[in-house]
């Protein structure tokens, strides 16, 4: 006998796979049907919507796209904030909430960064007293600069039992930092991620420190889901309750924080050993006691110094006002592409940075399916750039071309403008004009200046697509 549902799929997957179960009751017939009627409507539905809003995209101008081109770390992510805060500050600052397990988190990846150097000292120290194979000299001659067998990597005053004393009491935040990473990147939505070793790095202990990092992918709407649980007091009453809240426990390890950061050995320990956690991204070791408060709510500048690596592609819709009477709105995309998985942006982490920023802007101008695009140049962290300089770092050690030039921020800076312009230039593969802007994206207040400028630039010269590169 054949079963009325019996269908005949003749070898056709699709069918088979959709076809009814062979023994269904009239119940369960009447409900799968239902269920694949309001399927329908919903799918229906949907087309509807896409139609009209083709529709409605087809009678109006055209949204405007920026794609968000970099390295890893070159601030593509900051910039987008920048555009969120001057765009749609309440829901940029709606979010604030959910930034504060971020910016615990960078906390946490500094501390275990010294945690680590700690250990590789104290390891150091034991072999000296242990008297063991290694040893070649007294352990009091260690901190001599005539050391070289050594290098200058030990050559700092000696810890003491205070120090393991407090790298023990600090040891709970390696927990914490597992607690942080589940809370941001459930199962599915991001990766605790090993980068390659930095060129100048090579201590494996330091690398795993520091180039361990969280990605969240973008897909993941992890910014919402943080809000919801946390906005469900109020933002006044943050103060965690449970005692095993990662809140909780950096507020009861505060004091021992501030204290090993304070340290002067501990200082001299991480100068010798190249460790310079003040100029790495998502820094807040300074300002612990506020962002390690109960009540702490991170403010717009800790948002854009929080470090969040980004995984994937996001886009961010914005309207923005057309012209200075502001009477049309015109539609603003802005992609945002996490700059170490992407293809085209492959990096190389034995590269000098500003080397790779060549070579990625050599690409991006000659990329065939950018041809008809424009391109905005940010040279991004210029306060960084300019630091170095002060601190008497010569640019023509390092861009050999630059040669014994005058080593001050006007004329390096102007030679990069002019650098890059020519690559932009020769391969570009049709005349375009070339737009350049050094930039600090931290800093609000000369970001948006520059952004203002390219909203009103791009509303001008009506451009139908832009691509800005940091
Ligand atoms: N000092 C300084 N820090 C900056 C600047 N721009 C960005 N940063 C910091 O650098 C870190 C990296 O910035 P992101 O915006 O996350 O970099 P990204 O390009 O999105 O990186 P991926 O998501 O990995 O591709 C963050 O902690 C920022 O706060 C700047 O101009 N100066
Ligand atoms: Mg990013």
């Amino acid at each position: 006998m054949v079963s009325k549902n019996k269908i005949v799929t003749d070898g056709d997957p699709l069918a088979f796979v959709l076809a009814p179960p062979p023994n269904e009751t009239e119940e369960q017939r009447q409900i799968r049907l239902a269920a694949e009627a309001e399927a329908k409507r919903i799918s229906d539905a949907i087309d509807e919507e896409l139609q009209r809003q083709a529709k409605a995209e087809k009678r109006g101008p055209k949204p405007v796209k920026i794609l968000l081109l970099g390295q890893s770390e070159s601030g593509k992510s900051t910039t987008l904030k920048n555009f969120q805060l001057m765009n749609t500050p309440k829901a940029f600052r709606a979010e604030r909430a959910s930034w504060r397990s971020v910016v615990h988190l960078n906390v946490v990846r500094s501390i275990r960064a010294i945690l680590e150097a700690i250990a590789d000292a104290q390891m150091h120290q034991a072999s000296l007293n242990n008297n063991s194979p290694i040893r070649t000299h007294p352990p009091e001659l260690v901190h001599s600069p005539s050391m070289s067998s050594l290098g200058s990597r030990y050559r700092h005053p000696p810890l003491t039992a205070e120090h393991l004393k407090l790298k023990l009491r600090l040891s709970p935040l390696i927990q914490v930092e597992e607690a942080l990473i589940r809370k941001l990147t459930p199962e599915g939505s991001g990766e605790f991620e090993a980068t390659q070793l930095r060129a100048n790095g090579s201590h494996a202990d330091r690398a795993r420190a520091l180039d361990k990092e969280v990605a969240v992918n973008s897909q993941f709407a992890w910014k919402g889901m943080l809000s919801r649980v946390l906005n469900r007091n109020s933002l006044d009453s943050l103060e965690p309750t449970d005692p095993d809240d990662p809140a909780r426990i950096l507020q009861a390890c505060a004091d021992d924080m501030i204290t090993l950061w304070r340290d002067p050995t501990i200082r001299k320990m991480l100068r010798a050993q190249g460790i310079r956690l003040e100029d790495m991204p998502g820094f807040f070791l300074d300002s612990l006691e506020r962002v390690t408060h109960p009540k702490y709510v991170p403010t717009d500048d800790d948002i854009l110094r929080a470090r969040l690596k980004t995984l994937g592609v996001s886009e961010h819709r914005f309207t923005i006002k057309e012209g200075y009477s502001g009477a049309v709105a015109r539609d603003l995309r802005i992609f945002d592409v996490g700059g170490h998985r992407s293809l085209v942006l492959a990096e190389d982490e034995t590269v000098n940075r500003l080397e790779d920023s060549v070579l990625l802007w050599k690409s991006i101008c000659s990329n065939p399916l950018l041809g008809k695009t424009n391109l905005i140049l940010f040279l991004n962290k210029i306060d960084i750039f300019r630091a170095k300089l002060e601190a008497g770092i010569l640019f023509g050690q390092y861009i050999i071309s630059y040669g014994g030039r005058p080593n001050d921020y006007d004329s390096t800076s102007s030679y990069m403008r002019r650098k890059f312009g020519q690559i932009h230039k020769e391969y570009s593969p049709q005349a375009r004009k070339f737009y350049c802007h050094f930039t600090s994206v931290t800093e609000t207040k000369s970001t948006s200046e520059v952004l203002v400028n390219i909203q009103e630039m791009i509303i001008m010269s009506n451009l139908q697509s832009i691509a800005l590169t940091g």
